[in-house]
């Protein structure tokens, strides 16, 4: 079992320092690491995708590379826009509605990687549930105008029910994502009619296997998108990508640029805005660049253990 602790280059989900657990076992190995605001049962799906990919293995894919977009924090419009154009993604996606940046900020942001992109490339934003309704419909408004059009827009508001409502105000597509990894039944969205598409999280929906009930159930068309993991979590993510039937949109797995380094010297880098589906995780043969500390170390052993205890 090793703990690494992997600094970011930029402020993302409210971290700047990612840390987190991998595991071996007979398949391979497995990455555990839920958020700190993760509570241990909410841990769980995380341990069982780890277990996953360490005991079990993951299902055959039906691809052999998966097209990947660039994800792009709360920086400048110049550094978004290097960022993008470093990235070799045709498709990005914009963190917005952040506390620290305002929705003129963001429509800065979004035109810089839409100059980034050029006409042909796919723009989507992430607002993370931040909006209420009304907010929602001006600020996707804005956006849409901003980015020269906008391929959709992530989680704008908290509730299944108001994605619908926003969803019935603007010609924006909407993709759940919180709506689907954080919920009791992550198959009310299609219910509801609150989606145009559905994003996919190996890790918070317990393994590619349960994904891939998710995605068959919601019946909408899929993301596939990490939890900022090293590559060895990256690579169940793309294990899922593989294996869906369908698959008709860049996947959020280009985020190993986010991190400041990578504990597997394979390490899974787009290449011309793709990643290679591999049928095991690199191997962690970079970790001991990235060691946790031993208070740290001690802290995720005996998260692990708890949440073992669970299941
Ligand atoms: O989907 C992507 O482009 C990258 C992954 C990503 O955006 C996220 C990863 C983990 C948590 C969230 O902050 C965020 C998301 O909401 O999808
Ligand atoms: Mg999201």
């Amino acid at each position: 079992m090793k703990v690494y602790a992997l600094p970011l280059h930029n402020q993302f989900r409210g971290i700047t320092v990612r840390e987190g657990l991998l595991l071996k076992g007979p398949a391979g190995w497995g990455e555990f690491c839920p958020f700190a605001d993760y509570s241990d049962a909410e841990s769980a799906p995380w341990l069982a995708a780890a277990l996953e990919a360490s005991e079990a293995g993951w299902p055959a894919p039906v691809r052999d590379r998966v097209e990947v977009n660039t994800t792009v924090p709360v920086v400048t419009p110049e550094r978004a826009h290097e960022l993008v154009r470093a990235s070799g993604c045709r498709t990005a996606k914009v963190k917005v509605a952040d506390k620290r940046s305002t929705l003129a900020e963001d429509c800065a942001r979004v035109e810089a990687v839409r100059d980034a992109l050029g006409p042909a490339g796919a723009l989507r934003v992430d607002a993370n549930t931040a909006w209420d309704v009304d907010t929602a419909v001006r600020s996707l408004t804005e956006l849409d105008r901003a980015a020269g059009g906008l391929e959709y827009a992530e989680q704008p508001c908290p509730t299944i029910e108001d994605l619908a409502a926003v969803r019935r105000r603007v010609s924006v597509r909407i993709a759940a994502d919180e709506s689907i990894r954080r919920a009791e039944d992550p198959l009310k969205v299609a219910v509801a009619g609150a989606a145009d598409l559905a994003v996919l999280k190996v890790a918070p929906l317990g393994g590619v296997r349960r994904a891939l009930e998710v995605a068959e159930a919601c019946g909408l068309p899929c993301v596939v998108s990490s939890a900022v993991e090293t590559s060895v979590g990256l690579a169940a993510g793309l294990a899922l990508a593989g294996a869906l039937p369908e698959l008709d949109f860049a996947c959020g797995l280009g985020t190993i640029s986010l991190l400041t380094g990578d504990v597997c010297g394979r390490s899974l880098s787009p290449v011309d805005g793709y990643l290679p589906v591999l049928p095991q995780a690199p191997e962690p043969d970079r970790f001991t660049s990235f060691p946790a500390s031993p208070d740290v170390a001690a802290v995720w052993e005996s998260r692990l253990s708890r949440v073992r205890a669970l299941r």
